[in-house]
């Protein structure tokens, strides 16, 4: 059998997105639109939560937040993600005009379950980074391209995106998104996430004041109560 050759190859789409519904999400402090789209490639779930008139030209507010369980649901404090979501929601809602993509790319692109295994790994010294490269995966397998027919479906041209990740506005800009801003969104330093944030501005170029240099150790501290 011959090998194949440059011009067998078969461009295989990376997503496909459908737009399925949208519906009333009223929220503690606004009532925003909800809209679900399905990936037919990836099988997967994203969302929008929008608020105002986001399709009128002007660039707008957003986040592309990117799922994380602990942290949006259980009120992690080991990372800022929850923090994140309630906070760029909150402002959002403040200015009466903006979106929040909500991306199933849980545990930076490996998954709830290899992002326990992370955090084991964590629980006894590795970084956020060496925890995913001791499990195979590289420190950050998300992709972005998914933004686009969101937002084209949602008519959108411009964000001002709130992100203290230049990796994420520049993956954004290379899937032809235009970002006319980006705003930092610093949130939740804690004992249990200092050190993981620490490795994130100094491993991922995350803008973080003060952390880029800071060496620290990323282990979770006993809560308090355990002192007791
Ligand atoms: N593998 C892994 N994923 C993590 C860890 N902590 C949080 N995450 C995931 O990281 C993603 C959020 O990444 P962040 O780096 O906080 O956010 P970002 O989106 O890159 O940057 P910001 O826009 O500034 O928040 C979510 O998918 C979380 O589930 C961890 O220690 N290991």
């Amino acid at each position: 059998m011959l090998s194949p050759t440059p011009s067998d190859a078969v461009a295989v789409p990376e997503e496909k997105l459908e737009f399925v519904s949208s519906c009333k999400l009223p929220m503690p402090w606004a009532t925003f639109e909800l809209h679900a789209f399905y990936d037919q490639i990836s099988g997967k779930e994203h969302l929008a939560l929008t608020l105002g008139d986001i399709g009128n030209g002007e660039p707008v507010l957003s986040r592309v937040h990117s799922e994380c369980l602990t942290g949006d649901a259980l009120f992690s404090q080991r990372c800022d993600c929850g923090a994140q979501l309630e906070a760029a929601l909150k402002k959002i809602a403040k200015e009466g005009r903006g979106v929040l993509f909500y991306l199933r790319q849980e545990g930076r692109g490996i998954g709830l379950l290899n992002k326990v295994r992370a955090y084991h790994l964590q629980d006894h010294g590795a970084d956020t980074v060496e925890a995913n490269e001791r499990l195979g995966f590289a420190a950050d397998l998300r992709r972005y391209t998914i933004c686009l027919p969101m937002l084209e479906h949602l008519h959108i041209t411009s964000l001002r995106l709130m992100t203290n990740n230049p990796r994420k506005v520049n993956a954004l800009k290379e899937s032809g998104i235009e970002i006319a801003e980006r705003i930092p969104l610093i949130v939740n330093r804690n004992p249990f996430n200092i050190a993981y944030l620490g490795t994130k501005a100094r491993k991922l170029g995350h803008l973080i004041p003060a952390l880029d240099k800071a060496e620290t150790v990323e282990k979770v501290p006993p809560a308090a109560h355990d002192n007791e």
